[in-house]
């Protein structure tokens, strides 16, 4: 049973594919209603009103997944949330047209006055000289931010016979010509628009793009548009040179602080103003919850997601692929992490055979949070593995080798501390699952499950018996064993498996026998 926090107004249709899963209970609350015990909860679903703060995140403990039902991330701390683990997904899609219909009608509405007219007849007044418009048709808009909703104001606006301008520095000359539209530079643009209508993502390159210097360089009686985030035109700059006359109107649908309280643009009657409506109609609010609905499911049922903003996607069929190979990576890195008795400031990994035509970058992150589990207090998953080696001063090489040692794939990860290094190679054989088959220097075979015991001996006559004696004597079951040497009498390994951990004392008891050099057990 998973816990899923519904902390904005989301769709409830569109939760119907969580709502529809026995194994989900959905709590409709705030995070700060006294009511709801955040320690518990492993999905958090928003819009943009709830702030997910490195502080709320510390308070959930079990948080494994934050769904924003819409767009924009500004309002999760992503890297918080990635230095702890948790998947941030997104529902990039599901209010593009929405919000490209909303920036279309408040530029129709700005350039014909409809607001203020509107206003005026309910009043009671009939001012048709006061409220004489600008047509769209023939004039420049100019899009900063040429994305999925920019695109399709672009579209819209070619049909209006407007010529469009933008700036967007991951726009490509093909997809330009294709729709239609001059890729310029944001002077260009600043220079020759009638109408200019912000696209991006708030990020600290985008904060403020359009501030006063941008403002100076536009035509006197620019209109502008911010239906994307308060703050990338620069609120203050704005309303001075609202003031002050040179820009002719402004629509906004978005600002710095909602609601925006007492603003200084408020009080001009040439803004015109909707309270964050963009997403807000019926389908696009259907669409992004049942896309975040559907991908918290998959998620919980041990799938891969595809919108997440924090971690590649993959697809699900190479993740049915890699499944085999990320257990045993993981695996992998969890015997290393049990068996280096030093600090660790280099894991090289090398694939060979079949392995290496799937996402081995994928396995390398699951074999590091094998490494890390039960070292550090952080749920170490692939969102933040490698951010985790990197804070701790651990190198991570990955290498694909054509050298399989004989099996159909192969995985072999080194460990380097100041002193040693050790290696440990695995496979995954089919129909008969994962094997371990290399342990620091030694040739082997185990499954690499339960309570594991590996021991370094001398490979001498009696010491498995000696061993076997001692289990014995304390009722100790072996449920397997597998011994592996270099060359006869010389130093050799055996790697038992129980059915519960030994205790200290019968580790103690094996440890002092005297063909044994050195026990470590392995829990995986
Ligand atoms: N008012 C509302 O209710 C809504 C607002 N939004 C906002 O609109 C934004 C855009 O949404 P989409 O088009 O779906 O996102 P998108 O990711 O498809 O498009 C964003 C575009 O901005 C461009 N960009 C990034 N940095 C830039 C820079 N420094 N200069 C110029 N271009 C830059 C990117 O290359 C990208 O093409 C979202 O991030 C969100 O903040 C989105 C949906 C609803
Ligand atoms: O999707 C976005 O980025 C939006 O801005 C929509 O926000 P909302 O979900 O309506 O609070």
């Amino acid at each position: 049973m998973y816990q899923i926090l519904v902390a904005d107004a989301i769709s409830e249709e569109g939760l119907y594919p969580l709502l529809n899963d026995t194994n989900a209970e959905i709590i409709q609350k705030k995070t700060d209603d006294p009511e709801v015990d955040l320690s518990t909860i492993k999905a958090l679903l928003v819009r943009s009103a709830t702030k997910v703060t490195d502080e709320l995140m510390a308070e959930m403990p079990n948080l494994k997944i934050i769904a924003r039902a819409g767009v924009g991330v500004d309002n999760i701390d992503v890297p918080a949330a990635t230095k702890r683990g948790i998947i941030v997904i997104n529902a990039p899609d599901g209010n593009t047209i929405s919000t490209a219909e909303h920036t279309f009608a408040m530029m129709a509405s700005l350039m014909r006055n409809i607001p203020q007219a509107h206003s005026s007849v309910k009043n009671l007044e009939w001012k048709r000289n006061q409220y004489v418009g600008t047509e769209l048709f023939g004039k420049n808009l100019g899009i900063v931010g040429m994305g999925r909703i920019g695109s399709e104001i672009a579209k819209r606006a070619k049909v209006f016979g407007m010529s469009v301008l933008v700036f967007d520095p991951f726009l490509t000359k093909e997809r330009a010509a294709k729709l239609g539209v001059e890729s310029t530079t944001l002077d260009e643009i600043l220079q020759r628009s009638d109408i200019i209508t912000v696209h991006t993502p708030l990020t600290p390159e985008t904060k403020g793009i359009i501030n006063e210097e941008a403002l100076k360089k536009t035509k006197k009686g620019v209109r502008l548009l911010n239906c994307a985030r308060g703050g990338i035109i620069d609120e203050q700059d704005l309303a001075k040179y609202v003031a002050n006359g040179h820009v002719g109107g402004v629509a906004l649908d978005v600002f710095e602080t909602e609601p925006p309280g007492e603003h200084p643009l408020l009080k001009y009657d040439n803004v015109i103003v909707t309270p964050h409506l963009g997403a807000s109609t019926k389908e696009a609010q259907l669409n992004v919850a049942t896309q975040v609905a559907q991908e918290v499911r998959t998620y919980f049922e041990g799938n891969p997601v595809s919108n997440s903003i924090n971690l590649p996607a993959i697809s699900k069929d190479i993740y049915e692929k890699i499944q085999p190979f990320y257990q045993i990576s993981k695996q992998i890195g969890n015997i290393l992490t049990q068996c280096v008795k030093e600090g660790v400031h280099e894991l090289s990994i090398t694939y060979s055979g079949s392995v290496t035509e799937l996402e081995t970058a994928y396995l390398t992150k699951a074999m590091l949070s094998g490494f890390f589990k039960g070292r550090i207090d952080v749920n170490v998953n692939e969102v933040n593995a490698l951010l985790t080696a990197k804070e701790r001063g651990i190198t991570v090489g990955e290498k694909i080798s054509t050298e399989a040692f004989g099996y159909d794939n192969c995985i072999s990860v080194t460990a380097k501390g100041e002193e040693n290094a050790f290696t440990v190679r695995g496979t995954f054989i089919d129909h008969y699952g994962p094997r371990i088959v290399y342990l620091n220097g030694f040739n082997i075979d185990f499954l690499p499950e339960g309570n594991l015991l590996y021991i370094q001996h001398m490979d001498r006559p009696g010491v498995i018996g000696h061993v076997g004696q001692v289990l014995g004597d304390h009722h100790i079951n072996i449920a397997t064993m597998q011994v592996g040497r270099k060359q006869a009498g010389g130093e050799a390994i055996m790697v038992l498996a129980f059915d519960k951990p030994l205790s200290e004392n019968e580790l103690s008891l094996l440890n002092n026998l005297d063909e044994i050099v050195s026990i470590n057990p392995i829990i995986l």
